[in-house]
């Protein structure tokens, strides 16, 4: 039986065009002659922007949705106005495409440098809600411009909405070995969504008596994430929480740089997407410096996700390896590309 995979790929801005074709690269040398591999380069983010005017539209939308899966590199440049590109495309593509789960897996490899004392066992998975919270949009500005202008930022969180991912975070607790899940939010100050979370949360976990539960306020969870990183398994958090503490958690894993992700919608109504953790990263795009582990690692969720698990784990073999073996001498962002691509071909 022939295989394929047809896949929408968006490098987008700065560095996102240097991984993008190293997690290419490695995804090509990955799988077996019998899968047929499609791919379909959308040019979204600044240059485009520039260019018409527009971030993302009703018939971008549909080209997309034809696809299997998205790979994306970073949206943001400093030429586009501070969240016209975030906004515009990647919530906008996020919240079209209903990508609820938003998965972050943070795991520390053996010989990885890590800033924390020793060499803690980090293996968790933050699965941050991807639709809602503060993220959605809604809020506004009065007397925009004056020393009296009033700007509102509102949280949105609907029960809908934190049931289904928290429901998502209990079975993948389940799952593991550990079966520990924790909530991290902020009850005591934010107390209409904190309660909302903290309510359905308890409620799911009666149905999952296996799994150990805990809650934490976010800014304790921070000192935990540096000082215990080894006691988490699976958070589960709203969408803002969700994006900080998963660029603490990359810091103390092993580097922005090998922090992967993915956007997924759990039905498969819609292709679910790909990407590093990571931005655009400006201050280092086309020098070569930017380290394509994450692009590369954020390919293998996408293996897994569309069934390729020994593809998947091959990949993640490959990283591990080339990050033990990493020597003091930097290499350029197509040398790790190249040497990933060798590893899982050989
Ligand atoms: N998913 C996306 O497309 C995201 C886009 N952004 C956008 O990216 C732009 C830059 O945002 P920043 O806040 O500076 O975050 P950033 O993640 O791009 O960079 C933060 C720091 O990490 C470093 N870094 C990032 N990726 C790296 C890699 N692969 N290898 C080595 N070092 C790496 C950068 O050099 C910088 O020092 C902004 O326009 C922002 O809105 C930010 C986060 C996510
Ligand atoms: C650029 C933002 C819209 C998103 C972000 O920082 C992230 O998802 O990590
Ligand atoms: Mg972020």
């Amino acid at each position: 039986m022939s295989r394929s995979i047809n896949l929408a790929v968006i490098p987008g801005d700065g560095i996102g065009q240097e991984v993008v074709a190293q997690g290419l690269k490695v995804l090509s040398a990955v799988l077996p002659q019998d899968v047929k591999l499609e791919t379909k380069e959308f040019d979204f983010g600044a240059k485009r922007y520039h260019a018409t005017g527009e971030t993302l539209t009703d018939a971008d939308l549909d080209a997309l949705k034809k696809h299997d899966a998205i790979l994306l590199g970073a949206i943001g440049d400093p030429s586009v106005p501070s969240g016209v590109l975030e906004r515009g495309f990647l919530l906008k593509l996020r919240f079209a495409f209903d990508h609820h789960v938003n998965l972050r897996p943070s795991k520390l490899l053996p010989g990885v440098a890590t800033p924390l004392a020793g060499q803690p066992e980090i293996d968790f998975v933050v699965v941050r809600e991807g639709t809602e919270g503060p993220y959605t949009g809604n809020g506004g500005t009065i007397r925009k411009g004056t020393p009296h202008e009033v700007a509102t930022e509102v949280s949105v969180n609907t029960a809908f909405g934190v049931e289904r991912v928290v429901r998502d975070a209990f079975a993948r607790a389940q799952a593991r070995p550990r079966k520990k899940l924790a909530l991290i939010h902020k009850n005591n100050v934010l107390t209409f969504a904190g309660h909302l979370w903290t309510n359905i949360f308890n409620k799911v976990a009666a149905e999952f008596p296996e799994v150990t539960t805990e809650y934490m306020h976010v800014d304790a969870a921070t000192i935990y994430l540096v000082t215990q990183p080894e006691r988490f398994d699976v958070i589960v958090t709203d969408n803002l929480f969700g994006d900080i503490i998963t660029d603490l958690a990359a810091a103390v894993s092993g580097g922005i740089g090998v922090a992967a992700s993915g956007n997924i919608n759990p039905s498969g109504e819609f292709p679910s997407m790909f990407e590093p953790v990571h931005g655009s990263a400006p201050d280092i795009a086309g020098q070569g410096k930017a380290d394509p582990s994450a692009t590369v690692l954020s390919v293998a969720l996408l293996l897994r996700h569309l069934g390729y698990d020994s593809e998947a784990a091959r990949i993640e073999d490959a990283v591990s390896a080339d990050l033990a073996e990493r020597g003091a001498t930097p290499r350029t962002t197509d040398e790790i590309g190249d040497a990933l691509a060798a590893r899982v071909s050989g």
